[in-house]
């Protein structure tokens, strides 16, 4: 391993904004290791985690999924937690963790750091922040020089992208195929202003080699510590010390204990169904799409195409929903969408959607699937 006589096992953490390219840089990696065995440990903000599932290895139980909640937080002990335990039941060289869109990287660090049972089994390596190139550039307010967030949950979501971006060893300037090239060197100024140190890439659909970001010896906790943000998370968890709130991490980040299903002002929520969706009145909703949903993923289930694992991948103003495999006879084949936004009124877009499946009457065993029309693309 690269540092020196270190054989504690190096972890490489992945951060960045929602939608940015987590998901695609961890199965890149799972693609490719290059020699290395390695082990992902996957957190999401909503009560299914379908990362986990979109994540390439998981047939072989290489992913560890947290789920419903944010790593940075509520999750924190549960992190500690599992990488102990993977440590204790399998060999691997390196540990990657994909951090949920919303988490912060401080306290996250903070538990490879600073916990005694798990900086005793891993070294923290390698800091990677996934940046949304097309994102930032449609969102970023050059007189503020601060990305625009005009409501309070955008603004402390724009922390966040600050601190992903401010706290990273390797920065990926990622989809850049959907940004004009002048654009792109503006967006990499103002990057480059908040982050002068890190290596940066700009890529699309994540594609870098493994060892970019694996066992790369880049983590640097000296500049970590002399970092604005660093002293800004030390300065909030003094002051919250003694704090009302009284959260499981010990008085640290208490303003970011949140109301159920609600973290640093973004809330998500899953719908799930066995019903299918009429192609034509789902394809009709996907095109009208609901204000204040940020990001949308998951599976679900077409009326025209039982046999069909169908994805829908939603991130800021882009819509991806199409076939993505076969259900397989263990599955157990059900619509599973995580809706995550600032100000989502879920009753409403519940109601919505079940207005796009199928009626008792369309659903009658009678009816043929070759009936309705179906606007969605094929392969
Ligand atoms: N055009 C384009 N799309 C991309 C690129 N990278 C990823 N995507 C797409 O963006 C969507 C979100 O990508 P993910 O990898 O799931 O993003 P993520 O950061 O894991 O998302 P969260 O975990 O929900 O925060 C998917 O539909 C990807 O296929 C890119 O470079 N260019």
């Amino acid at each position: 391993m690269t540092a020196g006589s270190d054989d504690r096992t190096p972890v490489t953490l992945v951060s960045g904004t929602l939608g940015a390219g987590k998901t695609t840089l961890v199965n890149r990696v799972l693609r490719n290791e290059a020699g290395y065995e390695v082990a992902v440990l996957v957190n999401d903000m909503g009560e299914v985690n379908v990362d986990a599932q979109l994540v390439a290895g998981d047939a072989d139980g290489d992913v560890v999924d947290l789920t419903n909640g944010c790593i940075c937080c509520r999750l924190n002990d549960d992190l500690a937690d599992e990488v102990v335990r993977l440590a204790d039941d399998r060999e691997f060289d390196c540990l990657l963790v994909e951090a949920s869109g919303i988490s912060e990287p401080y306290p996250v660090a903070k538990t490879f750091l600073e916990e005694d049972r798990v900086s005793d089994r891993y070294r923290l390596d390698t800091l990677v922040s996934v940046l949304d190139a097309y994102g930032f550039w449609k969102e970023f307010d050059p007189e503020t020089n601060r990305p625009d967030a005009s409501d309070a949950g955008g603004r402390e979501l724009a922390q966040v992208l600050v601190d992903q971006v401010e706290f990273c060893d390797v920065l990926l300037l990622n989809k850049c195929d959907l940004v004009p090239d002048d654009a792109l060197d503006d967006v990499e100024d103002v990057v480059r202003e908040l982050q002068p140190r890190a290596e940066l890439h700009r890529t699309t659909h994540a594609d870098v080699s493994p060892e970019t970001v694996l066992d790369t010896g880049l983590f640097d906790f000296d500049a970590v510590r002399r970092s604005a943000g660093w002293k800004r998370h030390l300065a909030e968890r003094h002051d919250h010390a003694d704090g009302d709130h009284d959260d499981h991490t010990g008085g640290d980040h208490a303003d970011h204990d949140h109301a159920d299903g609600e973290s640093h002002g973004v809330s998500s929520f899953c719908y799930e169904t066995t019903r299918p969706f009429h192609p034509e009145r789902f394809d009709a909703w996907i095109d009208e799409w609901p204000s204040g949903v940020y990001r949308a993923k998951g599976f679900f289930l077409l009326a025209t195409r039982p046999e069909t694992v169908m994805g829908l991948n939603r991130a800021g103003p882009s819509v991806t929903a199409g076939p993505i495999g076969e259900w397989r006879a263990e599955d157990d084949p059900a619509t599973r969408l995580v809706f995550i936004g600032t100000e989502l009124d879920e009753a409403a877009i519940r109601e919505q959607l079940d207005g796009c499946l199928l009626t008792d009457e369309e659903a009658t065993e009678e009816t043929d699937a070759a009936a309705f029309s179906d606007p969605f693309p094929t392969a």
